[in-house]
């Protein structure tokens, strides 16, 4: 496996009308571009994976958080060895503390959807394996391994 970029992401929970609900984006440009996906991005040069999901979640949805407010999950590993995608080592972070209503911006376009009734045929497919598992406390270390064509998932470990 080639080094991989190191990525976050932010689940961002939030109650409304008595249902869990969780902050995704339909993505706009690049990578996966169409799918439905929780707001994240690359970690910048002598950025914490902390800071780096606090400004993405600002940057893609306008919506606020305090570092401290986030709550490391857990690390996934995206693995493309056929092609088809570039390898990605992703800090999880859980909040419940993100401020302010959600805007779209030119990567997102941002909605609650409520946590029974995920798009999943529109998400990553890795994405029904560590959601679960961030909310519902964490995990330690999982990979994801896809096949050449960059969209199907070929095997999983750690979750
Ligand atoms: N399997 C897989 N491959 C690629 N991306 C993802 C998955 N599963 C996922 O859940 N994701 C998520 C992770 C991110 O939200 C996006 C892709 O991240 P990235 O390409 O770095 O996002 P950008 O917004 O384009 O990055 P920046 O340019 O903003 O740093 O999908």
């Amino acid at each position: 496996m080639s080094e991989p970029i190191e990525t976050c992401l932010v689940v961002v929970t939030r109650t409304l009308e008595g249902r869990t609900h969780l902050a995704l984006g339909e993505k706009l440009r690049g990578f996966g571009q169409g799918r439905m996906v929780v707001p994240g991005g690359k970690v910048d040069p002598g950025e914490t994976p902390r800071r780096a999901a606090a400004r993405e979640l600002f940057e893609e949805t306008s919506l606020r958080v305090n570092d401290a407010d986030l709550d490391a999950r857990g690390v996934v590993t995206f693995a493309f060895p056929d092609g088809g995608g570039v390898d990605m080592r992703v800090h999880v972070f859980v909040t419940d503390a993100a401020a302010g209503e959600p805007k779209d911006s030119d990567e997102l376009l941002v909605t609650w959807v409520p946590v029974d009734a995920l798009p999943t045929s529109r998400m990553w497919p890795d994405n029904v394996h560590w959601l679960p598992a961030a909310l519902a406390g964490g995990f330690d270390e999982a990979t994801f391994t896809y096949a050449a064509d960059g969209a199907t998932l070929a095997s999983h470990t750690g979750i």
